[in-house]
């Protein structure tokens, strides 16, 4: 090392560099010199931060919506269809049921669910992806946002909705319903009722399910349980609402019981 890179020395955070070790620019040079090499936007370790950002929006966002329920379906289904008008139809039991709708912001179900929601005075929120083709939330949704990550978006659905209801639609839909499914399953989230929307659309996964999954063991009877089928829309919030009933009884008893035990434990 020559002397006078001897003499050269930088304090760069807790670290002290000296001689050659010291860079030629300082971090916040580096970071406002809007010139020199990007490729480091496209590493992972960016990718990292940006989707703990999408958490960090999507929760500070949502943290304080009301009781929710996530409605699933094509993004294909035309307005002015039978489907589409059941969709607004639960949108706007749920509304009066006292929920709050959240769909994937975009068009098909999504959209109808929103529009049911919000013509009739409830919170209607849409939770978008970015997507290779142009594409924008649709026109009834009070609170949006876009997400990069599918992942990320899941997430949202499941932290923020008590429920799901699952219209005819896809792979997306697929998608969504099995994930949900999972983790009712693999007990991640608990007392989650999930309402099928369509007998004749659903009958012949259901029919596969219990012929093939189920005689093949792959699946136990009482996974049957874990979702609702109907096409009445009465039914689909009635399931809802009687599932929380249910669970909000059993927390109280069980908040009852721990308080019991805690008092005898005090001899009081
Ligand atoms: C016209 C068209 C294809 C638009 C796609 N635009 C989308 N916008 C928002 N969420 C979507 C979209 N496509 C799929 N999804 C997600 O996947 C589900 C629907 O997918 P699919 O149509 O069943 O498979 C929705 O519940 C939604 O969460």
């Amino acid at each position: 090392m020559t002397s006078e890179e001897n003499r050269r020395s930088r304090r760069q955070g807790p670290a002290m560099l000296r001689g050659r070790a010291v860079p030629q620019t300082t971090t916040d040079q580096r970071l406002l010199d809007g010139r020199g090499p990007s490729d480091w936007v496209h590493a992972d370790p960016w990718r990292v931060l940006r989707i703990q950002a999408e958490f960090v929006e999507g929760f500070g966002l949502l943290a304080e919506i009301p009781k929710a329920v996530s409605v699933f379906g094509s993004a294909r289904t035309k307005p002015g269809s039978d489907e589409y008008e059941l969709a607004v139809d639960i949108g706007r039991r749920l509304h009066e049921a006292g929920y709050a709708v959240i769909t994937g912001g975009g068009p098909g179900i999504m959209e109808a669910a929103n529009k049911g929601c919000d013509d009739a005075g409830g919170l209607s929120v849409g939770l978008g992806i970015e997507l290779p083709f142009e594409q924008k939330l649709n026109d009834h949704i009070d609170i949006g946002l876009e997400f990069r990550y599918f992942f990320v978006r899941k997430t949202m659905f499941v932290k923020y909705s008590q429920a799901f209801v699952v219209l005819p639609g896809g792979f997306g839909t697929l998608d969504e319903l099995f994930e949900a499914i999972t983790l009712v399953q693999t007990g991640k989230i608990t007392r989650f009722p999930i309402v099928l929307v369509g007998t004749e659309f659903w009958g012949g996964l259901l029919d596969w399910v219990k012929q093939v999954m189920l005689s093949s063991a792959k699946i136990s009877e009482e996974d049957l349980d874990l979702f609702h089928v109907t096409d009445d829309p009465d039914e689909v919030v009635r399931v809802i609402v009687d599932a929380h009933v249910k669970q909000a009884r059993l927390q109280e008893e069980e908040q009852a019981a721990r308080e019991a035990a805690r008092a005898a434990g005090n001899g009081t």
